[in-house]
């Protein structure tokens, strides 16, 4: 039987507890929202299809819990994943001065070509705002690392940005097969570095 996809892409979401890690991957998946907030214990995973530059590529998202205590068991997780989200809440301050220990802790636990992406997530609540996109900007340059803000609630970006993760892992993956590898850095995002326009982005619809 032929294969239903084209790439098998295993993803990871990271960040503090309470920032809507499993409410994007439902969003994305799903296409619903849940006010009430259950923590992950652990972790958990979802799959979904999404279509980039004419391939179907299956994610296999897992989604870990951001409650200290869990740690020790999510970064186990951080090795084999070809893209890591992190993601931070833009109303809370302090969410986003920890996105610098999650980047430690991605170069500490997972593989040195991993792509990263930076969500500032609940964008929906502007009147909050806490963090503003000029100090994120500069850090993801820094870091060489893409950058959305979204809501899980209004699904805002959600799509775009599981994509465009899928986009850069697809280009690296491409550049590797054609040993072109050494002309990408891998220990860097490729935000900046492959400045190349994602080709289609289908909507829900259109990926059904
Ligand atoms: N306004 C708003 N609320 C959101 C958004 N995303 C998530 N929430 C709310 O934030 C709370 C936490 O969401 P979760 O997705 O469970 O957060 P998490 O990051 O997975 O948390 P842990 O499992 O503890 O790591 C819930 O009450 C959600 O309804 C968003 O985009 N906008």
């Amino acid at each position: 039987m032929a294969k239903a996809y084209d790439h098998l892409f295993k993803l990871l979401l990271i960040g503090d507890s309470g920032m809507g890690k499993t409410c994007l991957i439902i969003c994305f998946a799903e296409d619903s929202f849940n006010n009430t907030y259950i923590s992950t214990i652990g972790i958990n995973f979802k799959i979904c299809t999404v279509d980039v530059g004419r391939k179907k590529i299956k994610l296999q998202v897992w989604d870990t819990a951001g409650q200290e205590g869990f740690k020790t068991i999510t970064t186990v997780y951080y090795h084999g994943v070809m893209g890591i989200i992190l993601v931070y809440d833009i109303t809370d301050e302090k969410s986003f001065e920890n996105i610098q220990n999650w980047m430690k802790s991605i170069k500490e636990n997972a593989s040195a070509g991993v792509e990263r992406l930076l969500l500032g997530n609940k964008c929906d609540m502007e009147a909050k705002r806490k963090v503003q996109k000029e100090q994120v900007i500069k850090l993801a340059r820094e870091h060489g690392i893409r950058f959305f803000e979204t809501s899980a609630k209004s699904s805002t970006n959600v799509d775009e940005a599981f994509s465009s993760l899928a986009w850069d892992i697809l280009l690296k993956t491409r550049a590797a097969e054609q040993g072109l590898a050494e002309e990408v850095d891998w220990s860097s995002g490729s935000g900046f570095i492959l400045a190349i326009p994602i080709p289609s982005l289908l909507t829900r619809d259109e990926r059904a």
